[in-house]
C-alpha cells in the first residue's frame, strides 16, 4: 500500500511545567520552566510528537521552521537540516555566546537551529514509525539492548520555592548537606531502583561537596558516583577534588570551564573527565579529543540536532576511544522516550544516562514512563511508543499563555534573586 507521508500540519504548543527548587552554580530552578511540544501531522493521518526547549529564542525559530515543513515528506530527515539553514537567527540571541549561564556550553546560531531541528526530527521519526508500524529504534537501525540504564540525578535543593513564589510542592524535602544528599539518594533508589548517582555540584565550597560524595560512597558501596560542578572550579581546585575522590568516582564532570582547562585537569589525574559543556558541537570535538581533555561525552539530542546526530557523535567518540553517555536537563516523557530509543541503538554505552525526569511531577503523556531497577524498557510499539494527553497539554499551555513573560525564559540567577536580592551569576572559577 502506498502511503501519503506528506506533512499537512505542524502544531507548536509552548507550555510551562513545574520544576522544583533545584540548586546549581548559576542559582536555582524557577517554579515553572518552558518547553515546546511539536506535533507533525501527515496526509495519511499519522501524528508524531517531539519536545525541545521552549524559551522565546527557540520559539521564534520553530515558527518559521514549522511553516516550511508543510508539503515536505515526513521521511525527509536530512532535509530538516536544509530547512534549518534557511532560518535566520537574530544576532542578539547569540551575542552573549552562552546559554543558561553556560550550563549547556557555547551558544551559536547553528546550535540554536539544531536545538529546534531535534524536536522536529523526533516528531517526524515518531510519525514515520507510526505510519510504518515500526518503533523509532528500528528506523535508527535497530536496538542493541532492551532497556536503557539511567542514573539518579541528585541535587542540592530547598524543600520549597521561596515564600510568596507560586509553585507546586513535592515530598522530596530539602537537601543541603551530606546527610540530605544521602537521604535523597535513598529515595531515588527506593522509588526508581537507580544504582548510579550523579551529584550536581558547584553550589557549595568543594570540601562540602567532596564530603557529600564520600558520604554517598559509604552509604552505597560499589555504586558508580559522579560529581558535576558545571565548570565552577579552577584547575588547581579540580585537581585537589580529583585526588580526594579518586577512589570513589566513576568520572568527574566538567570540573573546570573550557577545553584548555579540562585538558590541564585531565593531564594531572587518572579520574576520567566527562563533559556536556566543552564538547557540545561537532566543531568542538577535534581540540578536546586531540588534547585528551575529555574521556566521556554526554550527548544531549536536543542540542546536538537530534537522534541521528547523536548516533553520529557516538561513532566519532568510538573512533577516538572516548566514551559516550547522555546529558539531561528539565524534560518531559517525550524526550525520555526519544533518549531511550536512541540510547538503545548505541553499541558502546557504558555509563548510565542522566535524566531529570523523576524531578518533573507533570507530563503531557497519557501514561508516565517508568524506571524499574533504574532502567527504562525500550518500547517496540510504533514510533516513540507514547501518547499525548491533549487535556494536560492544553492545561500546561494555558499556564504559559497566562504568564506575563517572566517564566517563559529559563533564568536560574533571576530565580535565585527572589530569595537573595544580592545574588549575581558567580564569576568562574568560583572556587
Ligand atoms: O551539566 C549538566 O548536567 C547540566 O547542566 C544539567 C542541567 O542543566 C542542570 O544543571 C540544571 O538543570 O540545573
Ligand atoms: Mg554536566
Amino acid at each position: 500500500m502506498t502511503r501519503n507521508l506528506t506533512i499537512t500540519d505542524v502544531r507548536l504548543t509552548p507550555i510551562l511545567v513545574a520544576d522544583p527548587p533545584l540548586l546549581n552554580t548559576q542559582g536555582v530552578h524557577q517554579p515553572y520552566t518552558p518547553r515546546l511540544i511539536i506535533e507533525v501531522v501527515t496526509a495519511d493521518g499519522s501524528t508524531g510528537i517531539g519536545e525541545t526547549y521552549g524559551d522565546t529564542k527557540y520559539l521564534e525559530l520553530a515558527r518559521p521552521f514549522a511553516a516550511r515543513l508543510i508539503g515536505r515528506q515526513v521521511s525527509d530527515l536530512n532535509g530538516l537540516f536544509t530547512v534549518a539553514d534557511e532560518i535566520a537567527v537574530d544576532a542578539n540571541r547569540v551575542s552573549e555566546a552562552i546559554d543558561v549561564g553556560g550550563l549547556r556550553g557555547v551558544q551559536t546560531a547553528d546550535k540554536l537551529r539544531l536545538s529546534v531541528v531535534s524536536g522536529f526530527e523526533v516528531a517526524c521519526l515518531d510519525a514515520l514509525g507510526k505510519a510504518l508500524g515500526l518503533p523509532v529504534h528500528a528506523l535508527l537501525g535497530g536496538k542493541v539492548r532492551d532497556a536503557v540504564e539511567y542514573s539518579a540525578y541528585l541535587f542540592y535543593r530547598w524543600a520549597d520555592h521561596p515564600e510568596g513564589v507560586a509553585g507546586e510542592r513535592d515530598d522530596w524535602g530539602a537537601a543541603l548537606d551530606p546527610a540530605g544528599i544521602v537521604e535523597q539518594a535513598r529515595k531515588f533508589k527506593e522509588r526508581y531502583g537507580f544504582t548510579s548517582f550523579k551529584l550536581k555540584g558547584g553550589v557549595f565550597p568543594p570540601d562540602e561537596e567532596t564530603a557529600a560524595v564520600h558520604a554517598l560512597a559509604r552509604a552505597f558501596p560499589g555504586h558508580p558516583l559522579r560529581l558535576d560542578p558545571n565548570g565552577a572550579w579552577s584547575v588547581a581546585t579540580a585537581l585537589t577534588v580529583a585526588e580526594e575522590l579518586a577512589d570513589v568516582l566513576e568520572y568527574l564532570e566538567d570540573p573546570a570551564l573550557g577545553t584548555p582547562a579540562m585538558a590541564q585537569v585531565a593531564a594531572g589525574t587518572q579520574v576520567p573527565l566527562a563533559t556536556n559543556m566543552c564538547v557540545t558541537t561537532f566543531a568542538e570535538i577535534q581540540e578536546a579529543f586531540t588534547t585528551g581533555a575529555v574521556q566521556v561525552v554526554l550527548s544531549d539530542h536536543h542540542y546536538w540536532g537530534g537522534l541521528r546526530n547523536t548516533q553520529q557523535l557516538a561513532a566519532v567518540c568510538r573512533t577516538f576511544g572516548v566514551g559516550v553517555s547522555m546529558h539531561s536537563n528539565t524534560h518531559l516523557g517525550i524526550s525520555l522516550a526519544a533518549m531511550t530509543q536512541v540510547a538503545a541503538t548505541v553499541p558502546d554505552l557504558h555509563h548510565a544516562c542522566d535524566s531529570h525526569y523523576p524531578w518533573q511531577p507533570e507530563d503531557v503523556l497519557t501514561e508516565r514512563l517508568t524506571f524499574t531497577g533504574g532502567k527504562v524498557v525500550v518500547s517496540d510499539a510504533p514510533g516513540l511508543g507514547v501518547e499525548l494527553d491533549r487535556d494536560r497539554l492544553e492545561f500546561l499551555h494555558r499556564r504559559w499563555a497566562a504568564d506575563d513573560g517572566t517564566l517563559r525564559e529559563r533564568d536560574d540567577a533571576a530565580a535565585m534573586r527572589v530569595a537573595d536580592p544580592e545574588w549575581v551569576t558567580p564569576t568562574v572559577p568560583r572556587w
